[in-house]
Order: C-alpha cells, then structure tokens, then sequence
C-alpha cells in the first residue's frame, strides 16, 4: 500500500491527508479480511433489497438493460438525452417529445448568482466531487422541492445545471474566467459540458463519445450511490438531499472514484511492458487495480466493450502512442493473472483523457449521468415506500456494569 500509484490515488481524492490515509487502509483492511474469508455475506451481496422496474443487473443477454432495452441498443442508437427521458418518464420518447424535452433542459443552463457566489469561494485546490456535493446541496437551498408532485422538474433542473455547475467552479478556481452557462447552443449535454469546460465547440465525434458514456453510466439497479440515494428517499426526505448524498457515495475509488484512479494508473507507464511489469508488482504488493472487478457482474461488464470501442476510435483520432496499448495491456494481465475483466470505468479513464478532459473531472462526468438514475429511483422509492432500516448482528460486549468516571482507569 505504499507505491507511487496508490500515493496518486490518494491525492486524486483529496489533500486532507488524514482522509488520504483512511482511504488506504480501509483497502487494505478489506484485503486481510479477505484473506481470511471474513467477507462472506458482508456488504448485502447476493441479498435482494427491494424492486425495481428500472434496470437489470447481470442477466439474460449482455446483462444490462433500462426498462426493458438492451445496453447495446442504446449505446449504439440512443442519445443520452433520450434515456434520461426513458428512466425518468417511463418510456422512449417520440421525436417531438426528444426535441422538447432538450429545448427545455438547454432554457434552464443559467447558475443562480447566489450559487455562483458559492462556487467562487470554493478554492482551486478542492475535490470537484466535494464540489458537485456542495453544488446540489447549494441548490436544495434555491429551488427547494416543496412537494413531490415538483420532483419531475426538480430533476430536470439539475440534470441541466451540474455540467454548469462543475465548469463554472472549474474555469473560474483554474482559469479565473467567469462563465456564462446560459450562453451555448449546444443541444446535447455532452457537448454542453465540453464546450463550457473548453470554450470551444466539440467535435462530431467528441459529442458521439460522450452520448455513449452518459448512455453507459446512467442507471445500474442498487449499486451503492444509488442505494444510498433511496435510503435517503425512504425517509421521505427532499430530492436534492437524496442526489447530494448519492454524489457523497459515489465518489469513492471503490465506486465512481475509480475512473480516475485507472487514470492515475495507467499514465505511469510509457509502454506495454512497463505496463505488464508495473500490473504485476501491483498484484504482488495485493494492490487493487482500479477499473476492474465488479461486485455483480462474473465474466464481464457489457460497457466495457462500448466504451473500449471508443477508446480505441480516439486513440488513432488523437495519435496516442501508448497509451490504449497500455490499457489493453493491463486487460489481458488481469484476466492472465486474477480472472478479472475491466468494469465500466477503466476504458472511461483513456477515452475522456483523449478528448483533452481533465482526470479530477472524470467522475463529475459520472454524476451528471447517474443523476437521472438516482432519481428515477427516488421517484420509484416514493412510490411504494416503507423506511429503509435493515437489522445487524451485534457481536459487541455482554452487559458491563456502569462505572463512575472517577474510578474508570
Ligand atoms: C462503476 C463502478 O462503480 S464499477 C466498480 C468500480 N470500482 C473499482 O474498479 C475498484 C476496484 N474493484 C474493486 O475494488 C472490487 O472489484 C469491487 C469493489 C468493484 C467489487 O468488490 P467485491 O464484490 O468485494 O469483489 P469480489 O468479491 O468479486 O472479489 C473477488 C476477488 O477478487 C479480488 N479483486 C476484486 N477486484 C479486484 C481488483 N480490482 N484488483 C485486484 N483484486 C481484485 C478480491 O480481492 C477478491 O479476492 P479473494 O477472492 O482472494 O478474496
Ligand atoms: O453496480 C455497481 O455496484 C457499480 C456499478 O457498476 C455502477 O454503479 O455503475
């Protein structure tokens, strides 16, 4: 737990050094458990925790599917504005309902002052995730959901302002320019998004990756964001505090977290073999390899093949010269040496790093997806609720007598 890569790992989450190192030895404390086979049941595997009319896990087919279509289907044909409209209103939407449904997420782009004001005093050295978390909290303040009935409208508004949210910190903490998001004409908030964060308007295919991408990570049935999220709503609590703790649980390197962690890997290697050399002194040391594994999935996770494919397309877009070689290089060690297959988030790592995007922004990125999953789930939690409130084993002391204080040692 002591090499290079974990040391980025632990600066890519925050520089609260304490935090840094707890992060860490958690990991390793789950290793030795492991080791010891002190896991099994542990974290809900294999339990059902509720239903779900939004998404299947591990399958039939590819093994993923949003009310009923097949991953592939949408990544190949869906826009990613398309699918927010299918898991936050029930089903595909026609043309017409697409077109409106985009002009009205493009009209609700302009950050309140007072947000803005927040976001300036966020400091440059901040984890954008902890600024994702303050961003939706901030709004919770400003567009309060008074009633349910406003929880449609709520969503749509945050799905349009969390791009706008993460670039406005970002260009004015790094940049010192102060944006206008309300002034894009980008239609799609993929493009939205790179077009704030550059000042440039995308390219065909740049905005074609990031449909895929946000196609791929919106909606994954009860992974742990989106678990927290509904135990949040199952206290009948407001949307705004079920998306800010859904953002709290994503952004661990366990989780979202390990985009960017995957990214922090693979840069370190300048090649094939050192890639090789370095993946199996990590497999040595019994580091995890951020990007691979899946708490679900057994053979392997049916977006790592979409997003790899888009990898690859922008490998040869932008000339790279090592460094899809390297991941796919880290991919055929780990299935060599430990079975494993890359997850959704290790060929996100080399695709957003070849449209010029910044690491620390990857699992924002994230957010602005799975944000209309978290909510599509909140809805569905609000509809057939009972509070969530599981039992626990307790193996702490039997009954100890009180003790005055003055005679405790
Ligand atoms: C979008 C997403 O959130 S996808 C997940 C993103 N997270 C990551 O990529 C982080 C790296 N991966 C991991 O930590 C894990 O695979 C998780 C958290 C995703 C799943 O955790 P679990 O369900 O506990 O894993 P699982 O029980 O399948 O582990 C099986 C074995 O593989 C090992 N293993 C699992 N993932 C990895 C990994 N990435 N690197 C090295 N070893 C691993 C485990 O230590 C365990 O070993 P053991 O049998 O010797 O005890
Ligand atoms: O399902 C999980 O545990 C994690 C995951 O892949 C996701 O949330 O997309």
């Amino acid at each position: 737990m002591t090499s290079l890569y974990c040391h980025r790992i632990k600066s890519s989450q925050s520089n609260n050094v304490k935090y840094k190192e707890s992060v860490m030895s958690a990991i390793a404390v789950t290793d030795s458990q492991k080791d010891k086979k002190a896991l099994n049941g542990a974290g809900l595997r294999g339990q059902s925790a509720g239903t779900t009319s939004l998404c299947t896990v591990g399958q039939s087919g590819t093994g993923l599917t949003y009310r009923g279509y097949d991953i592939t289907d949408l990544a190949h044909h869906a826009e990613f504005e398309e699918v927010a409209y299918l898991l936050l209103k029930g089903q595909l939407p026609t043309q017409r309902e697409l077109d409106n449904y985009k002009q009205a997420l493009q009209t609700a782009r302009g950050l309140p002052s007072a947000l803005c004001l927040v976001l300036e005093a966020i400091p440059a050295s901040a984890h954008p995730m902890d600024v994702m978390r303050t961003g939706c909290s901030m709004l919770g303040n400003l567009d309060q959901e008074y009633d349910f009935s406003e929880q449609g409208d709520k969503t749509d508004t945050l799905l349009a302002l969390l791009p706008a949210i993460i670039c406005y910190w970002y260009r004015y903490s790094h940049h010192g320019v102060r944006i206008n998001t309300a002034n894009s004409t980008q239609d799609s908030i993929g493009g939205y998004f790179l077009e704030m964060l550059t000042d440039e308007a995308p390219s065909e295919l740049y905005k074609k990756v990031m449909h895929c991408s946000l196609v791929l990570y919106a909606e994954h049935e009860f992974n742990a964001s989106t678990f927290t999220a509904r135990v949040c709503a199952s206290t009948l609590s407001d949307l705004h505090s079920c998306i800010t703790a859904a953002i709290g649980s994503l952004r661990g390197p366990l989780h979202g977290g390990a985009n960017e962690a995957a990214m922090a890997m693979i840069e370190q290697w300048q090649s094939a073999e050192q890639a090789e050399a370095g993946t199996l002194e990590m497999l040595a040391n019994k580091d995890k390899i951020m990007g691979f594994g899946h708490a679900i999935y057994r053979e392997s996770d049916p977006r790592n093949a979409l997003i790899k494919e888009w990898s690859r397309k922008l490998s040869q877009d932008v000339n790279d010269t090592h460094l899809f070689e390297v991941s796919e290089k880290v991919e055929q060690i780990m299935k060599r040496e430990k079975g494993l297959f890359p997850n959704a988030d290790f060929f996100h790592a080399s695709a957003y790093h070849f449209m010029g995007i910044p690491t620390k922004l990857f699992t924002p990125i994230f957010v602005m997806s799975r944000v209309t999953g978290w909510a599509a789930h909140v809805f569905e939690q609000r509809e057939n609720n009972r509070i969530i409130r599981p039992s626990a084993d307790y193996q702490g002391p039997e009954h100890q007598d009180w003790l005055p204080i003055e005679q405790r040692l």
